[in-house]
């Protein structure tokens, strides 16, 4: 685990260059009851960190980078399996839990993302792939135990951080991973295939079924990775999607305006908020609050990037603005030629809770009276219409997959 307190003055310069605000969880992360002084002073990072940037990364959470990688290992042996084992264990309409195979999502409506997703919903899961690949079913539900109790603590500094009392999220998160009919928190672990240019040997199917040929070969830099210098799609903005159709139908590509390809278009997170571990691969972009560029956010090893998403963002009157992300294929050959993980974990309310701006005793200490003005404006739609954490879901779902009958 990464310690921010290094006498290595090279270590220290770049995280200085770090886009993202970087807090120091002191190991205390995913304890029972968390050290109350470092949930304060977290808390305070907190306010600082998402009311400007909307994003941090943390480090020293408690959840190792080794659990991450046997996670991750786990997944590449799910993917690889055939076609017919796999099928039960797929999502099904109705319940979030379970395996979406890639072309199923679409993020803007529109265009397929081209990745492999797992969710675990529920502690308690019946339906894991135990019998083929034995010790799964151990590991991810250990690693959705500490995720939950990472969740927890930061939904107290959160408490913290807007100043009110420190169990007001945590009792509107009581249900998290009790199973989607109470709470829709979801542990996602995700696998991006290799993108293979029309090399003599790989057909473009391999692409976009997600063959893991390369799935095994993984970067394994343990180096920190900030070069934010030069982002050469600074200028570009993505586009709608083109979708082309391949020779079995299945092929479709969101694109960027210079014609490449991306892996997760861009969209803000539905939840509260969403932890996510990446692997070294790269490609994780944000916009900033009230900025149009899109930013690198880089790699820290052994980091939790935490995220806020639409429900913080309603409940704080755009105090935590919702990020925006997305995720691109990186430009280099031989990085986009191995896969990328991540694990997301979406931190959501109790499905019955009701959503409202105005729910938060009043956080507005000191802020400029044009902004204020502006969120009255803005909130006003909302007041007249609360929706509960379910509906405000479910809204999105509908807008996110293709149909009801394709393993969702
Ligand atoms: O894979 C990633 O790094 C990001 C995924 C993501 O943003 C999402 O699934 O909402
Ligand atoms: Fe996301």
């Amino acid at each position: 685990m990464l310690k921010t307190k290094s006498s290595d003055d090279k270590l220290d310069t770049l995280l200085s260059r770090s886009a993202v605000p970087i807090i120091d969880l002191a190991h205390c992360g995913i304890e029972e009851i968390p050290v109350k002084s470092v949930v304060n002073r977290v808390g305070h990072q907190l306010a600082k960190a998402l009311s400007e940037k909307g994003m941090a990364m943390l480090v020293n959470h408690g959840i190792s980078d080794e659990k991450l990688k046997t996670a991750w290992d786990h997944l590449d042996d799910f993917v690889v399996l055939e076609a017919d084992v796999k099928k039960h264990y797929i999502r099904t309409d109705g319940d979030n839990h379970g395996y979406v195979s890639p072309g199923v999502e679409r993020f803007n409506g529109k265009v397929p993302e081209l990745r492999h997703a797992f969710n675990i919903c529920t502690l308690n899961a019946q339906n894991l792939p135990e019998e083929p690949l034995p010790g799964f079913a151990d590991h991810i539900s250990t690693l959705a135990t500490d995720f939950k109790a990472l969740g927890s603590f930061i939904l107290q500094a959160l408490a913290v951080s807007l100043d009110i009392p420190h169990t007001f999220f945590l009792e509107k998160h009581s249900h998290m991973l009790s199973g989607d009919h109470d709470n829709m928190t979801t542990l996602r672990m995700l696998y991006y295939p290799p993108v293979v240019d029309d090399e003599p040997g790989h057909s473009q199917d391999d692409v976009i079924k997600g063959r893991c040929q390369y799935s095994y070969q993984r970067c394994l830099s343990d180096q920190p990775d900030f070069r934010p210098e030069h982002n050469p799609r600074d200028d570009i903005n993505e586009v709608d999607g083109v979708q082309t159709n391949g020779k079995d139908g299945q092929i479709s590509e969101h694109k960027l305006a210079n014609g490449e390809i991306i892996r997760c278009g861009a969209h803000v997170d539905y939840g509260t908020f969403t932890l996510l571990a990446q692997d070294s691969e790269g490609g994780l972009e944000v916009k900033l609050p009230g900025s149009e560029k899109w930013h690198r956010v880089g790699h820290l090893p052994g980091a939790i990037f935490i995220n806020c998403g639409e429900i913080l963002s309603i409940w704080t009157k755009e105090r935590y603005p919702a990020l925006e992300h997305r995720v691109v294929i990186p430009e280099q050959e031989h990085i986009r030629a191995r896969g990328r993980h991540s694990i997301a974990f979406f931190c959501h309310p109790d499905n019955i809770t009701m959503i409202s701006p105005n729910d938060l005793p009043q956080t507005d200490d000191g802020q400029n009276s044009a902004i204020l003005k502006q969120r009255k404006k803005s909130f006003k739609a909302a007041k007249e219409r609360v929706y509960n954490a379910y509906q405000l879901i479910q809204k999105k779902f509908k807008e996110t997959y293709t149909n009801n009958n394709n393993g969702q």
